[in-house]
This record gives structure tokens, sequence and C-alpha cells, in this order.
């Protein structure tokens, strides 16, 4: 879907990047200061890199003898701000630079905005404005879509609710670079993401792979860990579902129905070495520690195997060595659920 080969120098920053995209939802996701804007502005024909190749699903829009401008790229771009005209209406926004002949009805039905095309941006919310932007990209039927922090500039409240949408733009078709600080946003929806740090591509690979490896864990630091499991709700009682992954059955508050993906993170794994008897926690399964990464401050990350599952296990280094904790060693883990996203794409584990 997109390749590109980019080398770009600003300042005292180099980008160097090496990347070839699939279809699906890919996250770049990095510290500040990464490079992921410069990348992104780089494929979008916003940045002119000092040497490369782009390639959009095979096209080149950049090389040696090509530099395409952005417009004549495909390429749809998002950005943090939702930056729509104010003299237009919802429905002229979403049109402008799409064909004549575009509908913009199944879109808006899709992103929630049906009953504002007549509205003007003043009047919307923010997160109303940012599916408004995310319309506008999509109408223009791009080969691929960038999103660049297209949530940065929402609180916490309007990012929950429009997290759902943009979930069910993985289920439209349209390749997506997701670019985000946000490991919570990323793990609900991207399935590669590529980890960028002082410029450079230091991990890419298949979402649920990166989140379950200790190594990955670590470069992009201990507290943004977590494995992600996806699952199918197979029954809800008492507000409470419980969610079949391939770690085991799982009971999660907050959830409906269908296909789910949960992201537990590290810290909220507890390892011990018996079952646990009388405990509050809903969620104990047995594993099997299949790797042991040490950090540099007082934390070890355990990566364990919960039946077909991975989970991540951060302790510190004091109870993993009291509980004389070791590779192969069989243990169970009591998870405090958290941060579980409802997903209607059935993207498989
Ligand atoms: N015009 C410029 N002149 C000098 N340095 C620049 C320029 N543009 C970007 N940089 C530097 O390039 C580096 C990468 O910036 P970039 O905006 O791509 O990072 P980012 O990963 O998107 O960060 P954030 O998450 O904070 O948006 C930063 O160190 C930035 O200061």
């Amino acid at each position: 879907m997109l390749d590109v080969s980019v080398q770009h120098r600003v300042g005292a920053f180099t980008l160097d990047v090496d990347l070839q995209t699939a279809s699906g939802v890919t996250a770049v996701f990095g510290p500040s200061g990464a490079g992921k804007t410069t990348l992104a502005r780089c494929v979008a024909g916003l940045t002119r890199p000092d040497t490369g190749r782009i390639a959009v699903d095979g096209r080149v829009v950049f090389d040696g003898d090509t530099d395409l401008p952005p417009h004549r790229r495909d390429i749809g771009y998002v950005f943090q701000e939702a930056r729509l005209f104010p003299h237009l209406s919802v429905r002229a926004n979403l049109m402008y630079g799409a064909r004549r002949d575009m509908d913009p009805t199944d879109v808006a039905n899709m992103l929630g905005i049906a009953d504002l095309l007549d509205r003007r941006p003043g009047g919307l919310s923010g997160g109303e404005g940012a599916r408004v932007a995310i319309g506008r990209a999509l109408l223009r039927q791009p080969k691929l879509l960038i999103m660049d922090e297209p949530l940065a500039a929402l609180d916490a409240r309007r990012r929950e609710t429009i997290l759902p949408w943009l979930e069910r733009l993985r289920g439209a078709g349209v390749p997506i670079l997701y670019i985000s600080h946000a490991i919570e946003e990323v793990a609900r929806l991207a399935d590669t993401l590529v980890l960028l740090r002082e410029g450079r591509v230091v991990r890419a690979g298949p979402l649920t792979e990166i989140l379950s490896d200790p190594e990955a864990a670590a470069l992009m630091g201990p507290s943004q860990a977590g494995a992600v499991l996806e699952g199918d709700v197979i029954e809800v009682a008492d507000g409470l579902a419980a969610i079949r992954t391939p770690a085991g059955v799982l009971h999660v508050a907050g959830v409906t129905g269908g296909r789910v993906r949960i992201r537990i993170r590290a810290e909220d794994v507890i390892v011990a070495t018996q079952e646990p008897q009388g405990l509050s926690a809903l969620n104990t399964l047995p594993a099997v520690i299949e790797a042991v990464q040490a950090g540099q401050g007082p934390g070890v990350m355990l990566r364990l195997q919960a039946g077909d599952g991975v989970l991540l296990a951060r302790l510190t280094r004091r109870s993993f060595d009291r509980l004389g904790l070791g590779v192969g060693q069989k243990v169970w883990a009591v998870l405090k659920t958290s941060g579980v996203a409802r997903s209607d794409v059935g993207g498989g584990s």
C-alpha cells in the first residue's frame, strides 16, 4: 500500500525511515519529537524529503525525478484540528475536493453526521468537527488516509465518543496511516504498529505481536506496556460480559456484545505462584513465564503464555526475586482489567 524510504534533515533532527505498510490501519507511534509528523508530511507531499522514494498503492509519488504535489497523490490528510471552512455548510465542507457526482450520505451516516449537513462548522462540537474532517478526507476517495493525531485536540470524554467511529473506519477499506503518541488509541485501532524513535523505525509488525513483546515494551516505556487480546462476547450478566479470548475467558464491565479488543496493561497484572483464593479480582488465568526482561529501573517485565494468548506483567525486581520466579515457571495471572474497548471489526487474533 505504502512504500516509503526517505531521508530528511531539519535542524539537528534526521528522519531516516524505511517502511512498507499493508492494508488496514498502520499506527506510527513514538514519543514527542520522534519524527511522526515529519514522516506524515513527507508522505503527503507537504515536506520535500532530501532523498528517497515514496510509492502509494504502487504509484511513485516521490523519487529523484518525481515530486507530485499533495493534491495529486491520492492521499487524504486529517490534521489535529479539523480545519473546516467556516463560511461553508457541513455538506459543502464534506464535498470540498470531492468529485461533484459523489453523494456524501453514506459517509455522513457512517460517521454519524448526517443530521449536521446543513449546519455551519461554527456550531459543531470538537468531536463533530473532527468527524466532518474525516468524512471530507474520505470523500476524496484517497488511496491512503493519513490521520495525524486526529484526537489530540479533544478532551478525554470526546475522544472516547469518537473512537468508535474511527473503529468503524477500519472496515471502510481505505488504508490508514495513524499517527499518535497515545497507546490506548493505537491499541484500539491499529492492525500494524510502527515504533518510531529519534527519526528511525525501531520496530514494525502486527500490533498484537509487538504489544506482547517485552523488548518492544521497554522501547515504548514500561508504563505504556500492555498486551492486547481480541475476543468474542459469549454472555452478558449483571452488567459483566464474559469474553472468550485466546488467553481464556475474561469478565469485563461496560461491553455489550460482538468482537472486542482488550488492552491489559502490564502494570495491571499481578503474578501469583499458587492459585489465589478469596480474591476480589474477577479474572485469574493460569500461565507460564516465557520470557523475562529486566529494565534499567526497579521493574521487571514478564511475558506470560496464558492458553494461546500472551500477557505482559510488570513486577518489581524485589517481588520477582522474593517469589523465586523464572522462565518456564507456572504461575497465575490476576488481572485488573482496564482499558477495555468495544470494536465492531473482527480483526482476528
Ligand atoms: N522546521 C524545523 N526546523 C528545525 N527542527 C524541526 C523543524 N521541524 C521539525 N523539527 C524537529 O524535528 C523533530 C521531529 O519533529 P516532528 O514534529 O516530526 O515530531 P513528532 O514525532 O511528530 O512529535 P509530536 O508528537 O510532538 O508532534 C523534532 O525534534 C523537531 O523539533
